[in-house]
């Protein structure tokens, strides 16, 4: 079975974000990730993540003011010298957390940029934290989200889009990373899509849908999906960024029959 990861923003809400890290590890999570973690010093995350023996995977760069509703910066012209700040900041934390993939969110197109400046923008700014993460010996990850439901104006939201944006970059370190929700939602076809693109994906996340909640709950086979996974030798993490309908560790049945 795949090698599952708790995300801590969404699942253990039940409790304060750093008493969520014994939750997983008392649920039988080896590896957590979350959104950010730039509300605490690097060292009070590193703490958790020792005192109860987990691995961090992966987290998010900064992304604007998120809850101003901005959803990454990468694509804005006019944010270039925040966005390189902020590569510099997901460096410095993953130094200290320990993982070595950090997700960089693309952005919402706003109605008035035209969309050929920020794509431009955002092939150079992915081109940017590419090189820096390089010398830091990081994998940079780019997520396709769902634009239909979640985030209408997201700019990389198919997996096709994230394959054009890898074949303008001159790096051999970024990846795809493959939310099973988003792209069941846009694109369907989930199991021969990630056969196809297995090369490239350095990440994947999933929820159930309809409801962004736990597997089954929805429409996807996901005993199907993760044995597919093994079946493929897909070798990267597996993490549940679902909404859990109950108690979070009522509804981690699908993890109990992996284990
Ligand atoms: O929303 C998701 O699916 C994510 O993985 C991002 O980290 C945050 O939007
Ligand atoms: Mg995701």
């Amino acid at each position: 079975m795949p090698r599952f990861v708790a995300n801590l923003s969404m699942l253990f809400t039940e409790v304060p974000f750093l008493e969520r890290f014994a939750r997983a590890r008392a649920a039988g999570f080896t590896a957590v990730e979350y959104l950010f973690p730039y509300d605490w010093p690097a060292e009070q995350l590193a703490e958790q993540l020792r005192e109860q023996g987990l691995n961090q995977v992966l987290f998010n760069l900064p992304p604007g003011d998120w809850q101003a509703g901005e959803r990454g910066i990468a694509c804005l012209p006019d944010r270039v010298e925040e966005f390189r700040a902020g590569v510099d900041q997901g460096i410095t934390y993953a130094r200290v957390l320990g993982n070595r993939q950090l997700n960089c969110l693309a952005g919402l197109k706003p109605a008035d940029l035209d969309g050929q400046i920020a794509w431009e923008t955002l092939v150079a700014n992915v081109q940017y934290a590419a090189d820096r993460f390089a010398d830091a010996g990081l994998t940079l990850c780019l997520e396709a989200i769902n634009s239909r439901v979640d985030m209408p104006g997201f700019m990389l939201d198919t997996t096709g889009k994230v394959m054009a944006l890898l074949e303008e970059l001159d790096a051999d370190n970024v990846r795809l990373q493959y939310d099973v929700y988003h792209m069941q939602i846009m694109e369907g076809d989930v199991i021969r899509t990630m056969e196809c693109l297995l090369p490239w994906i350095g990440h994947i996340q999933f929820a159930d849908n309809p409801g962004r909640h736990e597997p089954g709950s929805g429409e996807i086979n996901f005993s199907n999906v993760f044995a597919a996974l093994d079946r493929m030798g897909y070798q990267g993490w597996v993490s549940a960024e679902y909404r859990p309908s109950l108690v979070t560790e009522d509804t981690l049945s699908w993890f109990r029959s992996a284990n």
